[in-house]
């Protein structure tokens, strides 16, 4: 374990009573890097995140975050140093919150406000985190009446109040519209510029969420690694073909990926069989 590293897997196997879940995961990445995981849905994207958050153990191998391996730290006070940005929180807030309301939970590690005081200084820190992400004006806006867009945003500020020391995307641009997701990417950009010792990780299966300075990809198949090393090594053909299971065309336009697939592979698709 290395206290350079930002996560380290060594060996990693997890698994149920029933099912393998991830196999033989080895991977790492530095204190201060721009870090993607992409896979299709069901690779175990999720799993991996739970490992790397202290929410679930491996079965075998050892899993360190922030140089703190898991099992011989307090996972406590592991995640206050943490950053989440997830969508599916939105559903568990309470409705009643300001969108300053929600910003300020990112203090106390909550879904509501009401039974936390917050002190000035957190209340002037939430305020300059809704200013960096450009919602200054809508403190007092119902949470809930807040766009898509803008609630994924303001959930970026709730992650950044506690001056994390790695901020973690897990599928923050799931649902948002071109524009919503450039504005959120570009804050996140932003946001990582100007903080280079915060390691950023950002969980996701699509290739339009790769940052221009993105340093590292991992991609992930069934529960396994199919590749991992820098987005100009890993995001092309061959290996995002195999990570998807369907034969795609990736491209680099500028510093930004895309990708696409050509119909003469929906025959296969719609008969279940060959995709590649
Ligand atoms: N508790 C569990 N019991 C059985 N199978 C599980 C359990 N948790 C996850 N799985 C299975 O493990 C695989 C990986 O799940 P995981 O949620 O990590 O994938 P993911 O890459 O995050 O998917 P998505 O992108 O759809 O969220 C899936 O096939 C899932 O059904």
């Amino acid at each position: 374990m290395s206290q350079d590293k930002a996560i380290e897997f060594k060996d990693v196997s997890f698994r149920t009573t029933k099912v393998e879940i991830l196999r033989d995961v080895n991977w790492s990445i530095n204190r201060g890097a721009m870090a993607v995981i992409l896979g299709p849905n069901g690779c175990g994207k999720t799993t991996l995140l739970r490992l790397i958050t202290g929410y679930l153990w491996p079965s075998e191998g050892s899993v360190a975050t922030l140089g703190c391996e898991l099992g011989s730290v307090d996972v406590h006070s592991l995640r206050r140093r943490l950053g989440i940005v997830d969508p599916s929180a939105v559903a568990l807030l309470d409705a009643n919150m300001t969108a300053l309301d929600v910003v300020l939970t990112g203090f106390f590690g909550t879904l509501t406000i009401y039974f936390d005081r917050p002190t000035r200084t957190q209340v002037e820190i939430a305020r300059k985190a809704m200013h960096e992400v450009g919602l200054f004006e809508k403190d007092n806006q119902n949470f809930q009446t807040l766009s898509t867009g803008e609630q994924r945003r303001i959930l970026l500020a709730r992650a950044m109040v506690g001056r994390p020391e790695m901020l973690i995307l897990d599928e923050a641009c799931a649902g948002l519209d071109l524009l919503s997701r450039e504005t959120l990417l570009a804050t996140v950009w932003k946001m990582h510029s100007a903080r280079p010792d915060m390691t950023l990780l950002v969980v996701t299966h699509h290739i339009e969420e790769v940052l221009p300075t993105a340093t590292d990809v991992l991609l992930m198949r069934e529960g396994k690694i199919v590749g991992s090393g820098s987005p100009n090594e890993l995001l092309t053909n061959e290996p995002v073909s195999k990570a998807f299971g369907c034969a795609v065309e990736v491209s680099r336009i500028g510093e930004r990926w895309t990708w696409s697939v050509t119909p003469e592979i929906w025959e296969g698709l719609l008969s279940g069989g060959k995709a590649t």
